[in-house]
């Protein structure tokens, strides 16, 4: 696993702005390196703000989007085209506006599809669709994702795996069901940190003064337990991409000069 670094933008446009720009350029070099890239979306605003800026960005059309497979770190569960879901705000970000080939774009099953209302069975579902994306090299059952973006809570969250929660303990499944949730909607699902960690690159991504304790103690050896965030690492690269409200807290020795 990786050490996590750290990027401190000055506010929360530029690090939208500059992470749209990162993402572009990893997904070119999977491209050119694999034929096809693979990318991991996250919900709440910084994610939706950083795929908004990547659809503004003129550099977007140099990904073929017909290439990409896009899959979710979490979801909140609820009927499909509710605004509330994540894949309802990045297709309105993003995904809506760039040509992805439908059969890429893995969302994850709503409270009003085929499973009905049933969480679990939507999760199993979803480890599923990793199941049969991965490749032997993956040695498991979870793809290596190119690029994996994640949000972070006040409390530390990421995806929707919260602190304490039963799903923090999850070492098994690569996806599970997630019930009373502190943050609504009350019911969700998610991919574990185990299936997260398969990720090469795990970017996280968060803004406000609202965060920085919670990514201050992530990045000064707080437990995974306690802080889920702090347990999202890439096999190859872990970024922390933050402003600089957010990295208030952080010790200097983990922050470089504003990018
Ligand atoms: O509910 C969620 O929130 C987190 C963080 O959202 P933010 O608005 O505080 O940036 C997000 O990572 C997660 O995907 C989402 O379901």
């Amino acid at each position: 696993m990786s050490r996590p670094e750290v990027v401190v933008h000055r506010d929360g446009d530029l690090l939208a702005a500059a992470t749209a720009a990162r993402l572009v350029t990893r997904l070119v070099d999977a491209q050119a390196a694999r034929g096809s890239a693979s990318l991991v979306l996250t919900g709440g605003r910084t994610g939706t703000a950083v795929l908004e800026q990547l659809r503004a960005a003129p550099a977007r059309d140099a990904v073929d989007w017909s290439r990409v497979d896009l899959y979710w770190g979490d979801e909140r569960f609820l009927p499909a085209g509710h605004e509330d879901r994540n894949e309802t705000q990045a297709r309105a970000a993003l995904l809506d506006h760039v040509p992805v080939d439908p059969d890429r774009v893995h969302a994850m099953e709503p409270s009003d599809g085929r499973f009905g209302d049933d969480p679990d069975a939507a999760a199993d579902a979803y480890a599923d669709v990793l199941a049969a994306a991965s490749r032997p090299e993956d040695h498991g059952s979870v793809p290596s994702f190119d690029v994996c973006l994640l949000g972070v809570g006040e409390e530390g969250h990421t995806a929707s795996i919260f602190p304490g929660s039963p799903a923090v303990y999850e070492r098994d499944r690569s996806v599970v069901a997630v019930r009373n949730c502190p943050k609504p909607p009350p019911t969700r699902v998610s991919l574990t940190l185990p299936a997260l960690r398969q990720a090469t690159e795990v970017w996280l991504m968060t803004t406000g003064g609202a965060k920085a304790a919670a990514v201050a103690m992530a990045l000064t050896g707080a437990g995974e337990v306690q802080l889920p965030a702090a347990g999202a690492l890439g096999k190859r690269r872990t970024l922390w991409l933050l402003d600089s409200t957010a990295a208030a807290k952080v010790p200097e020795l983990f922050t470089p000069p504003l990018a």
